[in-house]
């Protein structure tokens, strides 16, 4: 059996303001680094110790994981970053702040920005200015491929090739592996790892910070999983993520 640890990054300061954030690159609030402190003393609690990490080229989310590794005393193992983790390029939705823009297009619709498996929120033009076309991290990505807007399908497409070329093979190796990422490229490795239908998926929610166990079989196929922590907590923090897209009043 196989264990491995997700968790999406401490609050951010576009969490804390409530703005559509994707690929948009912004830090962690003070709450936030408080939030990943908590995860990597909680994990240290409970006796856990990881040969290898990975996470995004987001900075929330490398943030997050530097600050779980220094509580766990093991900053020195190997991280390896992917943009194939980043958050769900939310396109021209990114930005703007959820709860105006439900006031102004309904809950249901950004309900299905937020959560529809194969609709995607409207794409960025070529020329706007959020499209990180001179930025070396994503220099690997032809300019036509960057992502303009994704939907969770997109990001399921371009999360597996990094699970089955990289992750998988390292845990099958044996290694203990944390992967540090957001909320929707986790939804997108959920979706895989339990076979978690269209629908179903859109209500999913991940909370920041809340260490999430998958124990695997020899197959990688997931025998269970649960939050580590206070579930009350937990199952607040998830309702909390969910009434993020809602009209306020
Ligand atoms: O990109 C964002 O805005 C958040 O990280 C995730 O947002 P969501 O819960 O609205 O999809």
């Amino acid at each position: 059996m196989y264990k491995i640890v997700l968790l999406r990054h401490g609050e951010s300061v576009w969490n804390q303001e409530n703005r559509f954030t994707g690929w948009h690159d912004v830090g962690l609030t003070a709450k936030g680094l408080a939030e990943a402190q908590a995860a990597g003393q909680l994990l240290r609690q409970q006796g856990y110790a990881f040969d290898l990490a990975f996470t995004s080229v987001l900075r929330r989310a490398i943030k997050t994981l530097w600050t779980v590794l220094e509580e766990l005393d093991r900053m020195w193992i190997p991280v390896q970053h992917s943009w194939r983790l980043n958050e769900r390029h939310y396109g021209a939705l990114q930005g703007l702040d959820k709860a105006e823009t439900a006031a102004k297009y309904g809950d249901q619709q950004v309900l299905i920005w937020r959560r529809a498996y194969d609709t995607p929120p409207p794409p960025l033009a070529d020329n706007d200015p959020r499209l990180p076309l001179d930025d070396p991290r994503y220099a690997s990505i032809p300019v036509a491929e960057l992502p303009r807007t994704e939907c969770l399908k997109d990001t399921v497409a371009r999360v597996l090739p990094f699970w089955n070329d990289t992750i998988a093979p390292s845990i099958k190796a044996g290694k203990s592996v944390i992967i540090v990422a957001h909320g929707n490229s986790l939804r997108a490795l959920i979706k895989f790892l339990d076979q978690v239908s269209d629908d179903d998926i859109v209500s999913i929610n991940i909370p920041t910070a809340q260490p999430l166990v998958y124990e695997l079989d020899a197959d990688l196929k997931p025998i269970r999983h649960y939050y580590l922590g206070d579930q009350d907590a937990i199952n607040a923090a998830i309702q909390a993520v969910a009434n993020q897209g809602k009209a306020k009043g």
